[in-house]
This record gives C-alpha cells, sequence and structure tokens, in this order.
C-alpha cells in the first residue's frame, strides 16, 4: 500500500485499526489525510467512509445532487429516541415541511426582536458573573457558564421559560441536566457497539437515557399544555389584553390547525427539542473557541475593543447622551456603565460590527461547532473529482479540515486573521461549500442569523469591558463528540478595561 494515499488498509477490518487508535485526534487525523489528497477514503468493516475538504465534491453533495445523501436511516434511529421526527431529524417529504414552516416563522421579525432582548438579557447575567469573579480575582470556567448563558436562552426563545441556570449561584436544573445527560448518551450510541443490547435490557447508559428522556419530556409537555391553556386564553377573551408571546413554541401552536388537538403535542415537543439541540451547544462551543482565540491573538482583542468603544462614541454622539464616567475599582459605576452600553447594542448596531462578524467567522473556519458531518448515500454516484461512492456508504464533508487547507484559503490558512474577511472595513461572505460551518445548500443551518446575534452580543458586551487570561497550564482541547467542545472547559481569569 506504500504508493496508496489515505490510511493502512487490512482485510476484513479495513481501516479500523488506525482510525481507532487516532480515534482523540480524529479531526487532525482527517486534516493530515486531507492536506495531501482532497478525499480520502476509508473502508471500514461492513461499509466505507468517504471524506471530502474540495468545495466542488461538497456542493455536489449538498445540492447538487441533494437527495441521494439525505441524513439516513442510522441517524434517525440513533436519534430518534430525543429529537423524535423533528427537522434535524428526518428527511424527504417530513423535513420539507418543517423546513418550509420553520423557515418562515425565522423570518418573522417578531422573534428577532424577541431574541435580542433574550440575548442581551443573558449577556449581561453573565456579564455579572464575571464581575463577581474579577472583583474576587477567581477563575471561572468559560465554556460551563457560555453552556448555561445558550441554554437560559434557547429555553426562553424556544418555550418562553425561564430556567434561571445563569443565575448568581449557579443552580442546578432537572431538565438541564437530564438533557445534557440524554444528548451525551445518544451521541456515544455512534461509537457503542452495545447500545442496542443495553437498550434492550434497560442497563447501564440506556437505562439512565430513559429516565433522562422522562424528565425532558415531562418537562417539556408541561410546557406545550401551559402555552396552550394561554393562547386559547388569550383568542377566547381578545379584550382582557393578554399578550400574545413570541417563543417559539407559542408560533407553532397558533399556526398548528389544531391547538387543541393531542395529536400536535408530540410534534410539538420534537420542534421546541430540535431547536434546543440545535441552537444551544453549537452557539456556546463557538464562542468559547472566540474567547480562546482572542486570548492567545491580544492584537485581535485590542483591535475588537476599538471598534466597540467606536461605536460607544457613534451612539452617544447620535444621541447627544454624554458616556458615563466610570471606575474599574468601583463596581456601582463599572456596572452603570456596562448597562448604558448595552442600550446602545441592537440588531441595527450589531449589523454595523464588521471586526467582531470576522471575529466570530473567522474563529468558526478554525474551530467549526460541528466539525464533521455525515451523510448516507442512496444511489451509486461519482463524485466530480472522480471518486465513486456506492450505495449504503457514507460521505462526510469536514468543515475542521476545510477551514485548514491551503487549497482552499492560501498559505496562511492555518493562522487566526480576522482581516481576511473584510474587504475595506466591510464583511465579505465565502461561498457556503468552502466555509462549511453552517453546511451548505437546502438544509443549510436555519438559525445563522440567530446564532450571530446571540454571539455578536455576548462578545461586544464582554470584550469591550473585560480582558480574558488563560489560567496558566490549563489543557485546551477538543472532545470527540459531533460537537467541538473543549475537553477540560475553558478556565480563565478577568480583569476589567477602563
Ligand atoms: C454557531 C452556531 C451554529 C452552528 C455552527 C450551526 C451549524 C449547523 C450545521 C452544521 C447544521 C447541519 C447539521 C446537520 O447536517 O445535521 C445546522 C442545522 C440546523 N441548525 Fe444550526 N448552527 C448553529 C446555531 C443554530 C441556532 C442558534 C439554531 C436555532 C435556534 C440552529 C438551528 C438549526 C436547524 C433547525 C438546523 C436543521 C436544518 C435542516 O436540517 O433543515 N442552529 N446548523
Amino acid at each position: 500500500q506504500r504508493n496508496k494515499r489515505g490510511p493502512k488498509t487490512w482485510p476484513l477490518v479495513g481501516a479500523a485499526i488506525e482510525q481507532l487508535t487516532n480515534f482523540d485526534r480524529m479531526h487532525d487525523w482527517l486534516v493530515e489525510y486531507l492536506y495531501d489528497s482532497r478525499t480520502v477514503v476509508v473502508p471500514m468493516p461492513f461499509t466505507t467512509y468517504t471524506y471530502i475538504a474540495d468545495p466542488i465534491n461538497v456542493e455536489h453533495v449538498l445540492k447538487t445532487n441533494f437527495s441521494n445523501y439525505p441524513k439516513g436511516e442510522t441517524y434517525h434511529s440513533y436519534m430518534e429516541v430525543l429529537l423524535g421526527d423533528g427537522i434535524f431529524n428526518s428527511d424527504g417529504e417530513l423535513w420539507r415541511k418543517q423546513r418550509k414552516t420553520a423557515s418562515f416563522e425565522f423570518a418573522s421579525k417578531n422573534l428577532r426582536d424577541f431574541s435580542t432582548v433574550v440575548f442581551k438579557e443573558y449577556s449581561l447575567k453573565l456579564f455579572s458573573i464575571l464581575c463577581q469573579a474579577s472583583f474576587k480575582d477567581q477563575q471561572v470556567d468559560m465554556q460551563e457558564l457560555l453552556m448555561r448563558m445558550t441554554l437560559d436562552s434557547i429555553c426562553k426563545v424556544g418555550f418562553g421559560v425561564e430556567i434561571g441556570t445563569l443565575a448568581p449561584d449557579l443552580p442546578e436544573n432537572r431538565f438541564a441536566k437530564a438533557f445534557d445527560t440524554a444528548n451525551i448518551i445518544v451521541t456515544l450510541r455512534f461509537i457503542d457497539p452495545l447500545w442496542k443490547m443495553k437498550k434492550y435490557l434497560n442497563i447501564g447508559s440506556e437505562a439512565l437515557l430513559g429516565k433522562s428522556i422522562k424528565v425532558v419530556d415531562d418537562f417539556t409537555y408541561s410546557m406545550i399544555r401551559r402555552r396552550k391553556t394561554e393562547i386559547l386564553e388569550a383568542q377566547k377573551s381578545p379584550s382582557n389584553n393578554i399578550k400574545m408571546k413570541h417563543d417559539i413554541l407559542s408560533r407553532f401552536i397558533e399556526i398548528s390547525d389544531d391547538p387543541d388537538s393531542k395529536s400536535t403535542e408530540k410534534s410539538l415537543r420534537d420542534i421546541v427539542l430540535n431547536f434546543v439541540i440545535a441552537g444551544r451547544d453549537t452557539t456556546a462551543t463557538t464562542l468559547t473557541w472566540a474567547i480562546y482565540m482572542i486570548m492567545m491573538n491580544e492584537h485581535v482583542a485590542e483591535k475588537l475593543c476599538s471598534e466597540l468603544q467606536e461605536l460607544e462614541r457613534e451612539k452617544a454622539e447620535e444621541t447627544n447622551t454624554p458616556l458615563r464616567q466610570y471606575d474599574t475599582e468601583d463596581f456601582k459605576s463599572f456596572n452603570e456603565r456596562v448597562t448604558q452600553f448595552a442600550g446602545m447594542l441592537s440588531y441595527d448596531s450589531l449589523g454595523k460590527l464588521h471586526y467582531l462578524h470576522a471575529v466570530v467567522t473567522e474563529t468558526l473556519r478554525l474551530y467549526p461547532a460541528v466539525p464533521q458531518d455525515p451523510k448516507g448515500v442512496l444511489e451509486d454516484d461519482i463524485l466530480p473529482n472522480g471518486t465513486k461512492v456506492k450505495a449504503g456508504g457514507m460521505v462526510t464533508y469536514v468543515p475542521y479540515s476545510m477551514g485548514r487547507m491551503e487549497y482552499n484559503w492560501g498559505s496562511d490558512a492555518a493562522t487566526f486573521k480576522p482581516e481576511r474577511w473584510l474587504k475595506d472595513g466591510m464583511f465579505q461572505n465565502a461561498s457556503p461549500f468552502k466555509f462549511t460551518a453552517f453546511q451548505a445548500g437546502p438544509r443549510i443551518c436555519l438559525g445563522k442569523d440567530s446564532a450571530y446575534l446571540q454571539m455578536k452580543m455576548a462578545m461586544a458586551i464582554l470584550c469591550r469591558f473585560y480582558k480574558f487570561h488563560l489560567v496558566p497550564n490549563h489543557p485546551v482541547k477538543y472532545r470527540m463528540m459531533t460537537i467541538l467542545s473543549m475537553a477540560h472547559g475553558l478556565k480563565v481569569t478577568v480583569s476589567r478595561r477602563s
């Protein structure tokens, strides 16, 4: 096999041995192969995985021959217990219908306005926790805090409910804990060959999964019932002036054919949980890597802070309101000033922060929250570069590798350089088939704009007023999961900026 590109293969087991021995560093293992050849074929026992990093092949799989590359039955059966038949976990007509309705809802101004208020509120809660830590000189785990922030936010936007995991004493919440446990266990099914047996016998991780799903379901169904009652009351007595809610669940109840029907409860449950799963870890993980990137690149942190100060000055001038003086040693004046700054942040003003947009996008190029994304193959096909793929195999586009390839980004591909996204100071998009952090084609991420809104809100508030410092010797590496989270969290100390 000396002249062959790709991992070493053996009879029967294919390349499984090399892949398993590199499991913990699999994303970088793929980078090494995809660097030499843009497509890597990895034969495994009973199937073949084809990994692709060339935008031409990616476009073929995600768009041109989209119908040949569904999520597939395996993915559906592993995830069904948590995601049901929600948008994330369905193909064909079932997916198409949900996509249409959800796209319409996501474009709504009401949802956007409501999300902006929620994202600001929770970014400020995180700000307060960091403020306490900075005065007490305490270390914090940014990843844990950001996970709490995005969970609280998506529960508010998704169900219209406060679950409060970001309260100052960082309480545990039954739903949050059960949701996290369920999410981890279904993900582990992909590498645990014994999960079906454990499920049948109701033992170990599968028994715990069953219990966690029950907690998640009880909570979700009680929310659905509560919202339905509120909506029916509001519809019955419009004169009472009961305000209609803008959370995703309420919107879907309102548009369902018969809001009172029991049959819609399961699909409503699936809709909401699919949004929680799609939007929570992805956003928190990206924010965690973004904080890490600005810590490692001080000039970026400074440039970002300058852009935020510039916005502050402009807004103060526009509204003829002087900026409040503050003293970083004085808790009260420091907090009053951040409240003033937060008041200046709206959907429109965040839209003007081109450097911040570039910082977040550059983070996603090198640390995409979904580092690889496999698709099933329905029928034999030939990719544009001539690679043959067989029905029943898997084709995986690999955003983590794609972002690091010189053939995609030039000789400085490995460097964190937000400027690559700017032309005359304005953010310029790249082709979604080259920058694939949000996928591309008909199934491109539906929450992209919402995610940017939340990430920019949080980054603006935090990076204007804090400097982050990595705790010495804290190991930063990814955990091998479907989401690119940090294996040991991100331990930092925080200092206040004048
Ligand atoms: C940085 C943040 C985010 C990233 C990197 C991201 C990335 C992705 C990716 C790669 C997919 C395709 C997944 C697949 O093929 O299974 C996807 C799909 C999706 N995302 Fe996001 N996402 C983010 C945030 C969000 C948010 C905040 C929401 C909603 C609140 C959301 C909603 C969705 C939905 C509904 C889909 C399924 C679309 C479909 O299958 O038609 N995402 N996202």
